[in-house]
């Protein structure tokens, strides 16, 4: 008999989540979703096999139950999983951002005998919804895992096996440890993003340049300030306290800055700019982590009318989605040079062949 997955919240993660598994395992996927939209494009994306009927029957009749709403949903759906007692069979995880909270939640599980493991896959996009999901969004990318102290390694072992085609790489962390370093790594820095693109905005009424201006670097540094806000909103109150301690620090640090800039002295800027570059240089590219890596690839086009979308429309052909493209610089002569990020290596590498073959000449850097 097919093994039966019961995915609550049919989102980015969520379906990124059921295609990975659909990739290794011959199981049916149930989905159950708020959102009407989401439920109707998973089903007909071919990603879930049937939407819930009946929630209790679909909870006692999982094998595997994965929570991927946002995080204070998560903990609702934890008390529902409770509800229905001692039958519950599947093994249950989550997805959520945060983990103390959600192992807090989950200690009724625990209490009736149901397996709970946390999970946080670290990799994702500013994108929601079905429609952007991707089997390979988590290759190479951290996955956390939380356990309770008797959790058996036997039910951790069973839930990689499960996630085994996402090709992510499994880390056991505890749920205090998992909040403060993704509050370092993400959720702070998501903060900030929403506020830098506020204080624009402001900006915006007196002069309305600033929107056509803020392109490159500020849309680099704000990008993940368009992902969800539900899901954001959600984060910020699970990790209230590590974002509070964080927001100290940077208040302080911002003390440093308004020195820096006050005193303006040439030799100390540098020093400042110096020490972040070769920290931020420092950091891994090739493991997917808390700052995602892109495949970049440098594509050499003549500045000519009409060439970016002449690159675009033979990727397409081939149906290779890109995640981002930029032109990075245009030479003083007739060449300028476009960065093109794609979602994996191979999707990469299938470009390289087929630009190739139009006589782009590309590299990866
Ligand atoms: N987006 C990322 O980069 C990322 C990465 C790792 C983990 N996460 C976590 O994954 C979870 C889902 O995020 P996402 O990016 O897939 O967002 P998403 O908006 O794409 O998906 C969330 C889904 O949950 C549904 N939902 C909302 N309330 C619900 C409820 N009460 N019951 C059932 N479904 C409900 C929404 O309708 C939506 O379909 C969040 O907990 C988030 O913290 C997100
Ligand atoms: O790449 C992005 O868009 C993300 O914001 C992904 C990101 C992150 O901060 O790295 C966001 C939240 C998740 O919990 C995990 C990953």
């Amino acid at each position: 008999m097919k093994r039966r997955v019961l995915l609550i919240g049919t989102g980015l993660i969520g379906c990124s989540l059921a295609l990975a598994i659909k990739k290794e395992h011959d199981a049916i996927i149930i989905g159950c979703d708020t959102s009407e939209r989401n439920l109707l494009d998973a089903r007909r994306l071919g990603i879930i096999d049937e939407r819930v009927q009946h929630i209790k029957e679909a909870i006692r009749s999982a094998d595997l139950i994965i929570l991927a709403s946002p995080v204070e949903d998560c903990e609702a759906w934890i008390h529902v999983i409770a509800g229905c007692g001692s039958d519950v069979k599947a093994l249950v995880t989550d997805v959520g951002s945060t983990k103390e909270r959600i192992m807090k939640s989950a200690e009724i599980l625990r209490a009736q005998g149901v397996t709970f493991i946390g999970g946080h896959p670290m990799a994702g996009s500013h994108k929601s919804g079905p429609s952007s999901a991707r089997a390979h969004l988590f290759e190479n990318a951290f996955y956390m895992l939380t356990r309770f102290p008797d959790t058996p390694k036997s039910a951790v072992d069973e839930l990689k096996n499960w996630l085994k085609g996402t090709k992510a790489k499994f880390i056991e962390i505890e749920s205090e440890k998992h909040d403060w370093i993704t509050g370092v790594v993400s959720h702070f820095p998501h903060l900030i993003a929403a506020s830098l693109v506020r204080q624009a905005e402001k900006e915006t009424e007196a002069h309305p340049l600033v929107s056509e201006l803020a392109a490159g670097g500020f849309r680099d540094i704000t990008r993940i300030a368009s992902s969800s806000p539900a899901m954001w909103r959600d984060i910020t109150k699970h990790n209230r306290e590590t974002l509070l301690k964080l927001l100290k620090d940077w208040r302080e640090e911002m003390d440093v800055v308004e020195e820096l800039v006050e005193k303006s002295e040439g030799e100390e800027l540098f020093h400042y700019f110096a020490g972040a570059k070769q920290f931020r240089d420092s950091l891994p590219v090739k493991a997917k982590g808390a700052i995602t890596s892109y495949y970049d690839l440098y594509v050499d086009v003549l500045d000519t009318v009409g060439v970016i979308s002449h690159v675009t429309a033979i990727l397409a052909e081939y149906k290779l989605s890109i995640t981002n493209i930029r032109i990075i610089e245009m030479r003083e002569d007739v060449y300028g040079v476009l960065r093109i990020s794609f979602q994996s290596s191979e999707d990469r590498e299938k470009a390289t062949q087929a630009l190739k073959l139009e006589n782009y000449h590309s590299y990866v850097m």
